[in-house]
C-alpha cells in the first residue's frame, strides 16, 4: 500500500490522522525503519522535562535516542537524565550531549523506551535478539513507565515460539553444561539451545562479560511465568529474554497508521 511519509507529520495525533488517510502526491511505501522511527518519535512525546529516562538498545530505540537529542539541543527539552541500557546506546547518548547517570544514582526512572523482538496481545516481550537484555530488564524494572516501540511485523500471538531466539544470558564458566540444561528443560517445546556467536565465529560477549544461549523453540511455552521461573532457577543462568507484564504501553507503527496498546486498554491514533 503506497502511503505519504513525512516525519513531520509525526509530532501529533492529528498528523498521524493525515498520515493514515493522504492522498499523497508523491506515494512512498514505507520501509521498516521509517516505521520504527515513527513508533519511536511517538513514543518521545511523553517525555517531559525533568524527568530521569531509560534509554533502550537496538535500531528501533536508536531513534528515539536521536530524537531526545535533538530535542535538548533545541531547547525544547531540558534537565534530562538517561540511563542507557547498553554501551553502544551510552556511546550514542554521549555522542548527542544527553546527560547520563545509573541505577545506583537514580533507583527509580520516570520512562524507559525501548524496542522488543516480540510482542504478544498481553504486552509480554521477547528481547535480546540485538545482545542487550539485562540492562534493559534492570532498568525497565525499576521504570514508573516502560513504553515499548515497535513496527507491526513484531506482534505475534505467543511469544518465544517462532523457532526464533529466546535468547538466555549464561555466565561463560562451563557455558556448554549451562546451555544443554536448558535446552534439557525445554525439550517438551521441541528446544534446541545454540551459543551466539559473535565476530571471527568466537562466543559473542555481552556488555557484562557473560554468554548468549539463543533457545529455538517449535512450540509456545504455554505458562510463561513458570518457565520463566524454572530459566532463572538453573544455576549458570544470569538472565532471560521474556519481559513478562513489564509494559505499559507499547506503540506499533504500521502501514495503515500508529496503534498505542496500553496494559489495560486499547486505543487506536489514526
Ligand atoms: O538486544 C536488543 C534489544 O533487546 C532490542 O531492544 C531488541 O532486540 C529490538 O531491537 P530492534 O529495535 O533493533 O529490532
Amino acid at each position: 500500500m503506497a502511503l505519504a511519509y513525512d516525519p513531520l507529520f509525526i509530532a501529533s495525533d492529528k498528523a498521524l490522522s493525515a498520515f493514515d488517510v493522504a492522498s499523497p502526491p508523491h506515494p512512498m511505501i514505507l520501509t521498516q525503519d521509517e516505521l520504527k522511527r515513527i513508533a519511536a518519535y511517538k513514543a518521545v512525546e511523553f517525555v517531559e522535562s525533568g524527568m530521569v529516562l531509560g534509554l533502550g538498545t537496538g535500531s528501533t530505540a536508536k531513534h528515539a535516542v536521536d530524537r531526545i537529542g535533538e530535542l535538548l539541543r533545541q531547547g525544547k527539552l531540558e534537565n534530562i537524565v538517561g540511563i542507557p541500557t547498553s554501551k553502544k546506546t551510552q556511546e550514542q547518548a554521549l555522542s548527542l550531549g544527553i546527560p547520563l547517570s545509573d541505577l545506583d544514582a537514580h533507583p527509580v526512572i520516570d520512562l524507559s523506551i525501548d524496542g522488543a523482538d516480540e510482542v504478544d496481545p498481553y504486552l509480554n516481550l521477547v528481547k535480546g535478539r540485538g545482545g542487550s537484555l539485562l540492562r534493559e530488564k534492570m532498568i525497565e524494572g525499576a521504570s514508573k513507565k516502560f513504553v515499548v516501540i515497535v513496527d507491526e511485523s513484531k506482534m505475534v500471538k505467543h511469544i518465544g515460539g517462532s523457532k526464533l531466539a529466546l535468547p538466555v544470558e549464561i555466565v561463560p564458566f562451563c557455558w556448554k553444561f549451562t546451555a544443554e540444561k536448558l535446552r534439557s528443560l525445554l525439550e517438551g517445546y521441541g528446544c534446541e539451545a545454540n551459543l551466539r556467536l559473535g565476530e571471527k565465529g568466537k562466543p559473542f560477549v555481552t556488555d557484562n562479560g557473560n554468554y548468549i544461549v539463543d533457545m529455538h523453540l517449535e512450540e509456545d511455552m504455554g505458562d510463561l511465568g513458570a518457565v520463566s521461573d524454572a530459566i532463572l532457577r538453573l544455576p549458570g543462568v544470569v538472565e532471560h529474554g521474556m519481559f513478562l507484564d513489564m509494559a505499559s504501553t507499547v506503540i506499533i507503527a504500521g502501514e495503515l497508521g500508529v496503534k498505542i496498546k496500553n496494559k489495560q486498554h486499547t486505543t487506536t491514533s489514526s
